[in-house]
């Protein structure tokens, strides 16, 4: 499968002194991140418990949640680097749909739509041309060609991981960002998901960047892997730090 753009070894995400606060009922959260450089190419794994800020990070790497502070946070994606805090909602909107691609914890089909359809809906939002191909390309190679016409709902879990999988990289993003995305299969299933969508992003210079609670599934497979420093400051206020993980 042809790379769409070269791997130049690039950085993708670069973070500096990054923070995000989050307030619920009386007490306060506060994410913190130092640095963060992830590369073009590159498997990143983020591990952590409950409440530590897995998706509170995923969320702004996926640019929907804006830092409340940061020295720096860009994105280097389509041969531009883009300041993502000097951008306003419409150019935000666009940098997700042409290059991040998700895959959430339970898929997020549409259940409206043929696992085909829903695999060919990034390329067709992006006016893409040749997405039938690519898809029932990916669909063969995540072994689920056979469920292509039908409606996600007739999968099994595994399977809808797969479609999900199929749609988040149908319009060949630089960068695909994955929340749990096998918590719902057993693990052999999901050791299975993890090494065809490694396998995928690697042969499409695609990073990688996946949320996860189990440590093991991503242990000796991600080139990096952070994790968290959790610190309650006070009665109302905890403040969580990332770290990358020896
Ligand atoms: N919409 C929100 N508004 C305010 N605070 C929130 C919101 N969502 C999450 N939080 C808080 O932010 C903190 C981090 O939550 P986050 O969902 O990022 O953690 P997580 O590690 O992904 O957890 P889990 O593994 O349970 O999904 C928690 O203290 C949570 O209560």
């Amino acid at each position: 499968m042809p790379s769409p753009e070269p791997q130049d070894g690039g950085v993708v995400y670069c973070l500096r002194q990054v923070v995000k606060q989050r307030a619920k009922g009386g007490s306060a959260f506060e994410l913190c991140v130092p640095r963060l450089d992830i590369g073009r190419g590159e498997f990143v794994a983020i591990v952590g418990a409950s409440g530590c800020g897995k998706s509170t990070l995923l969320d702004l790497l996926g640019l929907v949640l804006s830092p409340s502070r940061c020295e720096e946070f860009s994105l280097r994606a389509g041969g531009q680097t883009h300041d993502l805090m000097r951008q306003n909602e419409a150019s935000l909107a666009r940098l997700r749909r042409v290059h991040l691609g998700y895959v959430l914890q339970t898929g997020g089909l549409l259940p409206f739509l043929s696992v085909g359809d829903n695999a060919r809906l990034p390329c067709r939002l992006n006016g893409q041309a040749g997405g039938r191909d690519r898809v029932e390309e990916l669909l063969a190679i995540l072994e689920i060609e056979k469920q292509a016409r039908k409606k996600p709902q007739f999968l099994s879990g595994g399977q809808r991981q797969r479609a999900a999988i199929a749609r988040a990289l149908a319009h060949r993003p630089p960068v695909v960002l994955a929340d749990e995305p096998t918590a719902a299969v057993d693990k052999f299933t999901a050791t299975k998901i993890r090494d065809q969508f490694k396998r995928l992003t690697r042969e499409m210079g695609t990073t990688l960047i996946m949320v996860t609670h189990d440590h093991e599934l991503v242990r000796g497979s991600a080139d990096r892997t952070y994790t968290f420093l959790v610190e309650p400051l006070d009665d109302t206020l905890t403040r969580s730090t990332l770290l990358e993980a020896a």
